[in-house]
């Protein structure tokens, strides 16, 4: 480990999704939701499926771009909605700058030139996807996100009133992330676990049961194609083959 250089103060936040109304964003009729498309697979409207049937899901590709926010804002609202876009744009700036802090004393953990960090995350693009988890009509019997690892650098996931999130620690250990909208889960992805040579492991974390309420979250999604280092090529542990990157 390096020596950490804490940030002088990191963002507050003062976020909710009343203030947000993303209440009233999964309000919007179904022909407008299903235009927020994209041409990554993922990065759009997701409606329940038989995989998580109390799914549904909204994204905001290039989040930090006020363009993206306005384009989401018109194809969800043609007739205007008030706030959304200050709001959002605010978000993702704050959410956007806990990202780059944290990842940078990750990277001087790592002991990488924080000129060679700073470079690399300049091309970093943001992926705010809204979130909202049905209740189930009987029992809640039904695991509401299936464990997974996320396919990209890094996440933050911020739930709102209702739990359900768990993340599988080193020894194996499952810890439920306490929810609040002031709470911030910062995990690593596959992308940064292949770009460590698997020296960073991408968190597995599914969204378990958690009652008889509709759950809402937020997830902020960082991705980049960061080139795999010599240095990590050199090291003891061979470059793996992993999520279709080989050496
Ligand atoms: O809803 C959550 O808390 C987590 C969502 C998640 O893991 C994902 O979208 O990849
Ligand atoms: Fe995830």
């Amino acid at each position: 480990m390096g020596s950490m250089s804490l940030p002088k103060a990191l963002p507050t936040i003062n976020f909710s999704l009343e203030d947000l109304e993303a209440w009233d964003l999964f309000q919007v009729p179904l022909e407008n939701k299903v235009k927020n498309i994209s041409e990554e697979p993922y990065r759009g409207y997701i409606g329940p499926n038989p995989l998580m049937p109390l799914y549904e899901g909204m994204a905001i590709d290039n989040v930090t771009c006020p363009q993206e926010t306005q384009k989401f804002r018109d194809l969800m609202w043609p007739h205007g909605k008030s706030k959304f876009c200050e709001i959002t744009d605010l978000f993702a700036k704050l959410l956007g700058d806990l990202e780059h802090t944290v990842e940078r004393m990750l990277f001087e953990s790592f002991q990488i030139p924080q000129e060679q960090y700073e470079s690399l995350a300049s091309s970093n693009t943001h992926l705010l996807r809204f979130l909202k988890y049905r209740a189930p009509e009987d029992s809640d019997t039904i695991v509401r996100f299936p464990g997974h690892t996320d396919r990209n650098l890094t996440t933050i996931v911020v739930q709102h009133d209702v739990g359900g999130l768990e993340v599988r620690i080193k020894d194996g250990d499952w810890i439920s992330v306490e929810s609040a909208p002031s709470q911030f889960l910062f995990m690593a992805g596959d992308g940064l676990q292949v770009w460590r040579n698997d020296r960073v492991k991408a968190c597995h974390h599914p969204v378990k049961h958690c009652g008889d309420k509709t759950r809402y979250s937020l997830g902020m999604f960082t991705f980049n194609k960061w080139r795999i280092p010599k240095e990590a090529k050199k090291a003891e542990s061979p470059i793996k083959a992993y999520c279709g990157v080989k050496n």
